[in-house]
């Protein structure tokens, strides 16, 4: 089930310029600063309400924030959903014909399993599905089989 819009994704050329903006506009600092290194891009999280503006600049040639920013102008690049089993809503989506970017869920930043879903085959929108790393079973037995890694601490 998806239960909440957790994060807007937002494609940057300047990380530190739009951290700067956005502070001012949404009167609230950054709670928090991660590189994805999986996705070679560096984020930057601020909480609006029960949400939250994820920005994004990518750090190589290859990502894919830095790809889209070749094409098009700085804004929203997708919207993510939480989602409570993400496997389930995985499988749910494939049935209905979405077409997924992944194939198993990978991990995102800010404590999250991702997986994305092509904007092609959801009406020109990428949607992220994030499940939150915690204590669900699903996680558990992911990481008992190995498929999911947290990293060191
Ligand atoms: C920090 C981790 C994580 C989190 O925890 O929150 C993140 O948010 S990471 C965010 C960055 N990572 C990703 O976006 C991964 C998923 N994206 C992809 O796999 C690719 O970007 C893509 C969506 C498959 C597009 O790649 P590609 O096909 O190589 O690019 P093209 O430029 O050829 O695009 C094809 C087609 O799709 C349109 N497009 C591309 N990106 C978007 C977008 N963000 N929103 C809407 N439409 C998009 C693009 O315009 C092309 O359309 P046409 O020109 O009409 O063919
Ligand atoms: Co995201």
């Amino acid at each position: 089930m998806l239960t909440n819009l957790e994060h807007l994704g937002l494609a940057v050329h300047d990380l530190s310029a739009a951290t700067a903006l956005y502070t001012k506009l949404l009167g609230v600092a950054p709670y928090k600063q991660e590189h994805v290194a999986s996705e070679a891009v560096d984020t930057v999280f601020f909480k609006v309400g029960g949400s939250k503006i994820e920005l994004l600049a990518g750090t190589s040639a290859d990502s894919a924030i830095t790809k889209y920013l070749l094409k098009k102008p700085e804004g929203i690049h997708h919207v993510a959903f939480e989602v409570d089993d993400i496997r389930a809503e995985m499988a749910r989506l494939r049935a209905e014909g979405f077409v997924l970017l992944n194939e198993e869920p990978k991990r995102g930043a800010d404590n999250k399993l991702v997986c994305f879903v092509h904007p092609k085959s959801a009406a020109g929108v990428l949607v992220e599905l994030c499940q939150t790393i915690g204590n669900s079973e699903v996680v558990r037995s992911e990481i008992a089989n190995g498929e999911v890694n947290y990293p060191s601490a």
